[in-house]
Order: C-alpha cells, then sequence, then structure tokens
C-alpha cells in the first residue's frame, strides 16, 4: 500500500468515485477524513442527486460541494462551448465567496482545464462583465 492509497484510507467510502486530481487536492490540504457533511453529501452530488445539507459552521460543507463541482465538471463529455459557464456558486456575504475561492484556488492546481472567477460586490461590474466574455467555466 503505497502513501496515497494509506492516507486516501478514510476517504474510502468515497474514494472509488473521485479522481487523482481530488485525491491530490485532499493531500494537499492534508484532510485525512471527511467530515460528516462530507461524508453524506459527496456520493450523493456524484451521483446526480439535489441535496439541500444544513450543519453548523466550520464542519467543511466548502468541500462538500467543492469536489463534486468539480468531478462532475471534469467528468463531462460533451466539448465546452466558448462563454459556456459549468458552474455558479452564490453565496451569502463577500468574505464567504473569498474564502470558498480561496479553496477553488487549490482545486484549480490539481484540475488544470478549469478556471474560476470571483464576481463580488464592491467591484466595478462593467471589469466583470469583460471578464465573463471570456467564458469561464465557473
Ligand atoms: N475533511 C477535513 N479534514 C480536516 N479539515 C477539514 C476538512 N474539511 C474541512 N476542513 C477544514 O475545516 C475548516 C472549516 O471548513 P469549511 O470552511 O469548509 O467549513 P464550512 O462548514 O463551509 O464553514 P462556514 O459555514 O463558516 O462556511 C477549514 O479550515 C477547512 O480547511
Amino acid at each position: 500500500m503505497d502513501g496515497r492509497t494509506k492516507n486516501m484510507n478514510d476517504w474510502k467510502e468515497i474514494a472509488h468515485v473521485i479522481t487523482e486530481p481530488s485525491e491530490n487536492v485532499l493531500e494537499e490540504l492534508k484532510f485525512i477524513k471527511p467530515t460528516p457533511v462530507q461524508a453524506a453529501c459527496i456520493p450523493l452530488l456524484l451521483n446526480y442527486k439535489d441535496v439541500a445539507a444544513e450543519a453548523v459552521t466550520g464542519s467543511g460543507k466548502t468541500i462538500a460541494f467543492l469536489i463534486p463541482v468539480f468531478e462532475l465538471l471534469i467528468k463531462r463529455e460533451s466539448p465546452w462551448k466558448t462563454n459556456e459557464i459549468g458552474a455558479v456558486i452564490v453565496s451569502p456575504t463577500r468574505e464567504l465567496a473569498q474564502q470558498i475561492f480561496a479553496v477553488t484556488q487549490v482545486f484549480l492546481k490539481h484540475f488544470s482545464t478549469l478556471t474560476a472567477s470571483l464576481y463580488i460586490g464592491g467591484k466595478l461590474s462593467k471589469k466583470d462583465c469583460h471578464d465573463l466574455g471570456f467564458g469561464k467555466l465557473f
């Protein structure tokens, strides 16, 4: 058993359906095992189920949806159209949006074919519109 397999052991319930890039993200973040909300949500979302989860702050909700989002985006077989958006993550506050975007950056290092942009209030919307024109997947 190599180091990676050993580290992924606690993710075994869901590790068989996630790809190497996600495993690399988990390794980089040093997340040895899933939190309860992650264990509950990730398999359902990967099976294209609708999920509404409520869990206390700090329970790991970010990864619970980011892993499925990235996994489902890279599994898509039909080619992306210019300006097509693959996923939209809506957050109630600017701070939370920035926090989620920071974790997204770790994923992007390992999912090199995807890109992401952050759109928050307090910035010039003209620049946002310009950025969107380049066809972000996120
Ligand atoms: N499986 C895991 N193992 C260890 N640490 C984790 C794991 N998942 C998330 N964390 C860490 O726990 C902390 C809280 O995670 P996260 O921000 O995703 O929680 P949250 O439920 O989205 O919180 P909030 O409701 O405040 O947005 C972060 O520091 C994150 O890096």
